[in-house]
């Protein structure tokens, strides 16, 4: 390995530009690490570039009334009898898995914490502030290299890993649509996936490698077989570019698009040799299917609290992703239930945690290999639930051939109503959440429930399509608009009073970012009362971060 790293090159070429400061930066961005992004950035950029026009392209088509389908160009991959590379030891047995965002206090206590994996997340729970993003590179750096330590700033309590923790790293990079603006080459920005991959490899690769624990990572937001190509392509070059074994980089790639639940064997065929699994990412899966439907007035989703797993369209695509997974030899991996623990109120707390832990046997009976938790006192909840029905690592075993999803099963609209609280919870939870990710922080607690970027999508998407198909249905022909289950018309009225009215219902609250409020609210209209919805709330957000 040091034999292939003297031969990458020491320095940036001169077109690449760091635009900000922050505490650590040079323990990050060596020059040595700056040139080995830019590689990445010339390589790969053009592609990136060309597979983003694409999910633009395919959107229009969506836009213009066609519907996801299985593709006809793969069918002899989906039909072949293939299987994916075998998935390495530390990866056999991932049945509780923590995730959470990457500041050092949280790494260290997800470190700690017993799951069997945790997910460093640069994702949907970092709000990708300079500052954030080199603190938890550096944070990484550390906990790899087994000496992070962490002191409170207000109580002096202090944060240790504990050596015996045996907990099995994987990193979530941002999405293939996000920059990362304070790097830039020729003027260009980097993009945040190969910029929290790349650096985050470039400086671990080969401990982690030394002990059998990969890197390993989570790819998120995927669309295509071809975005998951491009994913191997960059992994096979870092490799190479390493000195490591090809394959020796193991990913887990989240279904949570509508566009890749059609597309969830090509996916692991395109990853064949460095997959370990997939996983539902419910949350962002749901927005998906609001952004792929924004202008198809027949499937609008009922308010988010109505939008659970049983609804038979997540049911679909949850047994659609165990079979196809224990099929082709790879881990089929649950999702995040939006319950946390409720301090100082037990009734409620039992309640919240045993909502967990039906959506855990849920998970565990249809076939799952394991799952997540946002808490580390949701550890135990999802533990119990899968010792008790998963007796081994894993249950590959478990074919579930019984399953036939096809393209209805996975369009299928839901029953449900819009009621005047889940409007009213949707833009609270927009401007409270966007106010948090201003202020730097991208998971918060609103009304004990666990909110990042996906969660908070679905909320924000929910209102540009509900108002798109109030106020403006006549425009597009002959369904009648959509009211509220009380009968009020949804119209912009209903929503500026419910957007005006949230300072006089958050007096007296204790609420994070409050000095970021008006700000959020300023955002939320602008974003509601576009006239195509926006691809994403964090990309206009991104324009104000610090
Ligand atoms: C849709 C998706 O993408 S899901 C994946 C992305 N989302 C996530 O990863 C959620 C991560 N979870 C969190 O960020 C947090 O649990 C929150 C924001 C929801 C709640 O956090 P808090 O309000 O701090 O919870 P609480 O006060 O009960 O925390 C108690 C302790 O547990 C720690 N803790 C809470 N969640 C986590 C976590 N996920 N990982 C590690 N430690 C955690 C807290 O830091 C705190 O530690 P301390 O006692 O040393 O101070
Ligand atoms: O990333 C997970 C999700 O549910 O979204
Ligand atoms: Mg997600």
């Amino acid at each position: 390995m040091a034999d292939a790293a003297r031969t990458l090159p020491t320095e940036p070429a001169s077109g690449l530009v760091v635009a900000a400061d922050a505490a650590g930066q040079q323990e990050v961005l060596t020059p040595a690490a700056l040139a080995f992004l830019e590689g990445l950035h010339r390589r790969f950029d053009p592609v990136r570039q060309a597979r983003l026009a694409d999910r633009r392209a395919r959107q229009a088509r969506f836009d213009a009334g066609e519907l996801p389908d299985f593709r006809a160009d793969t069918r002899a991959i989906r039909e072949g009898d293939w299987t994916v590379a075998p998935v390495p030891a530390a990866l056999q047995d991932r049945r509780v898995e923590i995730t959470g965002p990457v500041d050092p206090k949280m790494v260290i206590n997800a470190l700690n914490s017993g799951a069997n994996c945790y997910m460093a997340d640069f994702e949907d729970s970092t709000s990708p502030t300079w500052a954030n993003q080199i603190t938890g590179q550096q944070a990484l750096i550390r906990a790899v290299a087994g000496d992070l330590e962490w002191t409170a700033p207000g109580t002096g309590r202090q944060y240790r890993l504990d050596p015996a923790a045996n907990t099995v790293l994987i990193v979530r990079p941002r999405g293939w649509h996000l920059d990362e603006k304070h790097v830039q080459v020729d003027g260009q920005r980097l993009s945040g996936s190969l910029f929290d991959l790349g650096l985050f490899a470039f400086h671990n690769a080969a401990a982690l490698h030394a002990r059998g624990r990969g890197p390993y990572f989570y790819l998120p937001k995927l669309q295509s077989m071809e975005e998951a190509a491009l994913w191997d392509a960059v992994l096979g070059h870092i490799e190479t570019t390493l000195g490591l074994p090809v394959g020796t980089m193991k990913v887990t790639v989240l279904i949570e698009t509508l566009p890749a639940a059609f597309e969830m064997d090509e996916i692991l065929h395109a990853l064949r040799g460095r997959i370990a699994g997939l996983n539902c990412g419910r949350w962002d899966y749901i927005f998906s299917y609001l952004k792929t439907f924004r202008r198809h007035r027949d499937r609008v989703l009922p308010e988010r609290g109505q939008v659970g797993m049983t609804q038979p369209f997540l049911k679909a695509y949850s047994e659609l992703l165990i079979r196809t997974c224990h099929r082709r030899g790879a881990h089929a991996m649950g999702g995040m239930a939006a319950q946390i623990p409720i301090a100082g109120d037990p009734v409620a707390n039992n309640e919240a945690l045993e909502r967990v832990r039906r959506d855990k046997v849920r998970e565990a009976e249809a076939g799952h290999d394991g799952t997540w938790v946002a808490h580390p006192a949701l550890i135990p909840v999802a533990r119990e639930v899968f010792d008790a029905r998963m007796p081994g690592p894993n249950q590959l075993q478990r074919r579930r051939d019984d399953v036939a999803v096809d393209r209805d099963a996975l369009l299928r609209p839901s029953i449900g109503t819009i009621t005047r609280k889940g409007f009213d919870d949707n833009v609270e939870v927009c401007v409270r959440y966007l106010a948090a990710w201003l202020d730097g922080n991208g998971c918060v607690p609103i009304h004990w429930l666990m909110e990042d970027a996906a969660t908070a999508e679905i909320a924000r998407a929910q209102l540009w399509q509900w108002l798109h198909w109030g106020e403006r249905c006549g425009d597009h022909g002959e369904r009648p608009c959509l009211h509220l289950d009380d009968g009020t018309p949804i119209d912009g009225s209903l929503f500026d009073r419910a957007l005006l009215g949230l300072p006089a219902r958050l007096a007296g609250q204790n609420v994070a970012a409050a000095g970021r409020i008006a700000e959020a609210i300023e955002l939320l209209d602008r974003l509601t009362h576009a006239d195509d919805m926006p691809e994403f709330l964090t990309l206009a957000a991104y324009e104000r971060l610090a």
